[in-house]
C-alpha cells in the first residue's frame, strides 16, 4: 500500500453527476476538487478515465474466519478481497475460533487489520459467551477496548431466548453500542435446508419457512421499542420481513435492516442442481422476495446492502447438499450485483448508491469517518467505478482464499478501477496495492 501523502485522481464524476473533475488529495483529506487541476510531477495519479467515484463501501456484515480458520479466509485475504470490491471498511463477524466473545479476541483482529492495512476491519463482538445463547459476554470490555467495537452480533446463531435479547438490548443501550440479529426462530428451522416453497417441496429439501425470519424480526422490533434503543436485522430475506421493518419504522421504533446482493438477485431455482454454492442461510427465496428487497431497498425501508462474505473450504462445499456448510462470497462481486438488480433497472442512481453501500451503514454503526460526502475536507476514503465496464467472474482469479461463489462463469456489470483509503490506494486495476 502506498502512504498517505498526496494522491491526484483525474477525469471522475462524483456521484456519476456533471462534467468530469480532478481531486486532490493531500495527508489523506481532500484538498480540492475541479477540472483540470495541477500537481506537482511526484504526486501520484490515477487516470479515472470519466469513471464513477464514490465514497469508500461500508459492508455490515463479513466474516474473516480468523482467528480458527485461516485456511478458508484470513484478515490479510480478505481485505484484499474488500479492497477489490471497493470497500474501505469492514466488519468482521464474530463467529470466529475461538469465538470474538472477548476483548483479547477482538483486539488482535483489530490490530492484525491495521497491520494489514488494506481496508478498516472493525470486530463485531458476540452477545453471548461463545455463541451459546445463554450468558451476556462483555461488551462492555470490548466496547471499551482499543477495537472500541460498535456492533455485536451472534451471527450465524440467532439470540433466540427473548429474555436475553431484552437484557443484551438494554445493556447496548447502556453502551451506545448496535445489536445485530440473525433473524432465525432456530424451533422453526430444525433440519432445514432450502427455502420452504415449491421448489423445496419438489427437491425434498425441508423447508426453512418466512415466518422463521420474520417472527424474530417482528419480535425484536417491539424489545428495541420497549427498551428505546436500536436494533439491527441481518441478512433481510423475505417480502413480508419488508413490510414488517416498514411497520416498525412507522412506529418510531428504531430499527435498520440490511440486504445481501444475493438476496437481490438470486432465487431457489438455482437449487434445482443440488449444488451446494447455492446454500446459505437464510435461504435463497422467491423472485416476489427479490423484487419486495429490492423496492424495500430503494424506498429506504431496507437501510443497506451488507455481503454476507461467507467463505467456505471446498470439502465444505463440494459435498452433499445438506451436509456442505451454508453461505457464498460476496466482497469482490457486491457492487456489481447492486448495479445488476437496483441501477439497471432504474430503481437507484449513483447517490442511491452511495447511501445504500457506504453512508448508511457508517451511520448505523457509527463511523464518523467513513460513508462521507465527496468534498473539500473530507476523509479521502474514495472508490472509482467503471460504470461501462463488464467482467466475467472466475473463481480461481479472486482474492479470496475460498472459492465458493455463485457468480462464477457469470457476465457482470461494472468494475472497480481503484479504492482509496485515507489517501492511500489500497486496489487499482484489479490488483491490490501492499
Ligand atoms: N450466511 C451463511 O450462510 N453463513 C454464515 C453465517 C451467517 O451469516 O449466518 C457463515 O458464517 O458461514
Ligand atoms: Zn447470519
Amino acid at each position: 500500500m502506498s502512504a498517505p501523502g498526496s494522491l491526484l485522481i483525474t477525469d471522475v464524476r462524483p456521484y456519476g453527476e456533471g462534467d468530469p473533475v480532478d481531486i486532490l488529495i493531500v495527508d489523506g483529506v481532500i484538498t480540492e476538487i475541479g477540472p483540470d487541476l495541477t500537481a506537482p510531477a511526484a504526486v501520484e495519479r490515477i487516470a479515472g478515465r470519466n469513471s464513477v467515484l464514490l465514497p469508500g463501501f461500508v459492508d455490515m456484515h463479513t466474516h474473516l474466519r480468523e482467528p480458527g480458520r485461516e485456511d478458508t479466509e484470513t484478515i490479510a485475504s480478505g481485505s484484499a478481497a474488500a479492497a477489490l470490491g471497493g470497500y474501505t471498511a469492514v466488519f468482521a463477524m464474530a463467529n470466529t475460533d475461538p469465538v470474538a466473545d472477548n476483548s483479547t479476541v477482538t483486539d488482535n483482529v483489530y490490530r492484525t487489520g491495521r497491520e494489514v492495512g488494506l481496508v478498516d476491519v472493525h470486530p463485531v463482538g458476540a452477545v453471548t459467551v461463545g455463541l451459546q445463547g445463554k450468558q451476556l459476554a462483555e461488551m462492555g470490555m470490548m466496547a471499551a477496548g482499543a477495537a472500541k467495537v460498535k456492533m455485536f452480533s451472534d451471527d450465524g446463531k440467532c439470540v433466540d431466548d427473548p429474555l436475553l435479547m431484552r437484557r443484551a438490548l438494554e445493556y447496548a443501550k447502556g453502551l451506545d453500542v448496535l445489536i445485530a440479529q440473525h433473524a432465525e426462530e432456530p424451533r422453526l428451522t430444525v433440519g432445514a435446508l432450502a427455502h420452504d416453497g415449491p421448489t423445496a417441496s419438489r427437491l425434498g429439501l425441508a423447508g426453512w419457512p418466512r415466518a422463521a425470519e420474520e417472527s424474530i424480526v417482528v419480535r425484536d422490533a417491539l424489545l428495541a421499542r420497549d427498551a428505546g434503543t436500536r436494533v439491527h436485522i441481518c441478512h433481510a430475506s423475505t417480502e413480508g420481513t419488508v413490510e414488517l421493518v416498514k411497520w416498525a419504522k412507522a412506529q418510531g421504533i428504531s430499527i435498520t435492516a440490511e440486504v445481501t446482493p444475493h438476496h437481490l438477485l438470486l432465487t431457489d431455482a438455482r437449487l434445482e442442481t443440488y449444488d451446494p454454492v447455492n446454500k446459505v442461510n437464510p435461504p435463497l427465496r422467491e423472485e416476489r422476495d427479490n423484487l419486495a428487497l429490492r423496492r424495500g431497498l430503494a424506498d429506504g425501508t431496507i437501510d443497506c446492502v451488507a455481503t454476507d462474505h461467507a467463505p467456505h473450504a471446498a470439502q465444505e462445499k463440494c459435498c452433499e447438499f445438506s451436509v456442505a456448510r451454508p453461505g457464498m462470497l460476496g466482497l469482490e462481486t457486491a457492487l456489481s450485483i447492486v448495479v445488476e438488480t437496483m441501477v439497471n433497472t432504474g430503481l437507484l442512481d449513483w447517490r442511491g448508491v452511495a447511501k445504500v453501500m457506504s453512508e448508511r451503514p457508517a451511520q448505523i454503526v457509527g463511523l464518523t469517518d467513513q460513508g462521507r460526502p465527496i468534498a473539500v475536507g473530507e476523509p479521502a476514503n474514495l472508490t472509482v467505478v467503471d460504470a461501462e465496464a463488464s467482467w466475467t467472474v472466475t473463481a480461481d482469479d479472486l482474492a479470496s482464499l475460498s472459492r465458493n461463489t455463485p457468480y462464477a462463469d457469470m457476465t457482470l456489470p461494472a468494475t472497480i478501477r481503484a479504492t482509496v483509503l485515507r489517501g492511500a490506494v489500497t486496489a487499482y486495476e484489479g490488483s491490490v496495492r501492499r
